[in-house]
């Protein structure tokens, strides 16, 4: 006899094991299905290797902030294959070992590309599997591009596997992707090119902040071409040919790959949404604040395939998923908290936000304090030999709290999480400031930001 599950989650990423397990700790009959192995993006195609592959990125910085300051950074170079072997090390075992914990917390694990035939059931790979809900946890894939040529283009995915670096690269956009990967290469001795349509890359970043971001990217020799749009990529001889246009002038760059970093849409096209009778599009499917479709009762979403206030990012699909896990278990209508969820694009120094931007403060009336701060001669970047830093705080003055938080500099990845408790928790500057930081620390840096 066929078994009807309380729930089948569709995607093994960061979102779908997140509600299998929290789901099947409450006993519920719970099957997860991935086409892929097991670890979705982010642990195996994103953050995780990533931030590995900027290891080695960071050291050679660092080693070169510190020339002529104690460090011969003379002959310092990155070995590619070892650094990818390095990275290996930790994606390898990710599949087997987030199966093997799905598996002991009762859950049962199905390989294949799974497909709605109707509003409750699902296919997988020809075989019907029914279920009373249904999470679609699908995560997002790159956009697809219409200019000629595009089908050369290696994603994300395809370069954080690469097994040589080659000398020249060109990166097709200007958001997340290709910042971080072009400061990882360039600091390997590649010639990085980012090729973004807009006037300002990084738009949902301060733009103060953006601007120092790109200062230190053109020091270390990565190529922004603004408002510059691809016309054609074409195979050459020994790599490729790439026509860009900017105001109506045309110019070729001779380049040895070319990545896809224009952004990421939701992986729903051949699930079968139709079928099922479930709302989407490129953001994800359509959902009500407590992450249920809202056209298929029986269909839930969350991650990077739900369409929400929540940024395609990996702590907010965690988020969600728990949301619509204890929804789905309680029959509550509870929403997603976005407040204080920070945000870092890996560059080096990193990029960091949390709260509100400048601009959306002031468009919502807020009286607003803004304490911008030039930090590049202050003790934590002169130790490291950093000369690009700075801080934007928020506060809104009537309440004394943060309302937002921007930061560009050495370990700002760490002290933004520090002002995302506060935004959540609502603590007011005065509170934050009678906090004691370990000293010398970038967290005792806080106070005088503030
Ligand atoms: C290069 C890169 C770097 C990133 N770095 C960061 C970072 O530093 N910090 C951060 O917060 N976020 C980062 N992100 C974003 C983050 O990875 C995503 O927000 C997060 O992984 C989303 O998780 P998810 O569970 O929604 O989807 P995913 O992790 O993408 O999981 C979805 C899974 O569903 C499977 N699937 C899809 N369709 C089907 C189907 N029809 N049948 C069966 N299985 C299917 C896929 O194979 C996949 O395994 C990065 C993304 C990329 C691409
Ligand atoms: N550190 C992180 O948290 C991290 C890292 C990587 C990716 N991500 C997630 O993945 C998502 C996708 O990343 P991404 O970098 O691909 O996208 P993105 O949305 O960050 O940036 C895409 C950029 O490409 C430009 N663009 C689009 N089409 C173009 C074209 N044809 N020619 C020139 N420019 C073009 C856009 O104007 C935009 O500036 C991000 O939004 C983010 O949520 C997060």
């Amino acid at each position: 006899m066929k078994q009807t599950y309380d729930l089948i989650v569709v995607g093994a990423g960061m979102a779908g094991v997140a509600a299998a397990n929290k789901c099947a700790a409450q006993g519920w009959s719970v099957a997860i299905v991935d086409s892929l192995p097991y670890g979705g993006t982010c642990a195996l195609r994103g953050c995780d290797p990533k931030k590995i592959l900027r290891r080695g990125a960071e050291v050679i910085d660092s080693a070169r902030l510190m020339h002529g300051k104690g460090i011969d950074s003379d002959g310092l170079a990155i070995s590619w294959a070892d650094l990818m072997e390095h990275k290996h090390g930790f994606t390898d075992p990710v599949p087997q070992s987030m199966e093997d914990g799905l598996a002991d917390n009762g859950v049962t694990t199905l390989h294949g590309r799974a497909r709605f035939t109707g509003p409750r059931t699902l296919e997988i790979d020809g075989v019907a599997h029914d279920a009373d809900r249904f999470l679609v946890a699908t995560g997002a894939q790159p956009r697809p591009l219409d200019f000629p040529g595009h089908e050369h283009l290696i994603d994300s995915s395809d370069f954080l596997d690469l097994a040589q670096l080659p000398g020249h690269i060109l990166f097709v956009g200007g958001g997340f992707i290709s910042f971080e990967f072009a400061h990882i290469v360039a600091r390997a001795g590649t010639s990085a090119v980012v090729v973004d349509r807009g006037e300002r890359p990084l738009k949902s970043f301060d733009p103060d902040l953006v601007e120092l971001m790109v200062e230190r990217s053109t020091q270390v020799g990565i190529d922004l071409r603004r408002r510059t749009s691809i016309v054609e990529v074409q195979p050459s001889d020994d790599g490729y040919r790439v026509t860009i246009e900017r105001d109506g002038e045309q110019e070729t760059i001779h380049t040895d790959l070319v990545v896809h970093g224009a952004g990421r849409v939701a992986e729903l096209a051949d699930l079968g949404l139709d079928a099922a009778g479930v709302e989407w599009g490129e953001r994800g499917i359509q959902v009500a604040a407590h992450l249920q479709s809202t056209t298929n009762p029986a269909v839930w979403a969350a991650g990077d395939s739900a369409d929400t206030a929540g940024m395609p990012l990996t702590p907010v699909a965690v988020s969600e998923a728990k949301v619509a896990a204890s929804n789905m278990l309680k029959q509550t209508t509870t929403a997603p908290d976005y407040a204080g969820i920070p945000t870092a694009v890996f560059t080096i120094p990193e990029l960091t936000r949390v709260g509100m931007l400048e601009a959306e403060a002031r468009d919502h009336g807020i009286d607003l304090a803004v304490r911008h701060s030039d930090t590049s001669d202050w003790y934590s970047s002169y130790r490291v030999g950093e000369t690009t830093s700075a801080a934007k705080i928020l506060i809104d003055r009537s309440t004394d709290q943060i309302v937002g938080a921007h930061l560009f500099g050495p370990e700002y990845g760490e002290l933004v999480n520090t002002l995302g408790l506060a935004i959540k928790l609502g603590l007011t500057t005065r509170q934050l400031k009678s906090a004691t930081a370990a000293y010398p620390t970038v967290g005792s840096d806080l106070g005088s930001m503030l």
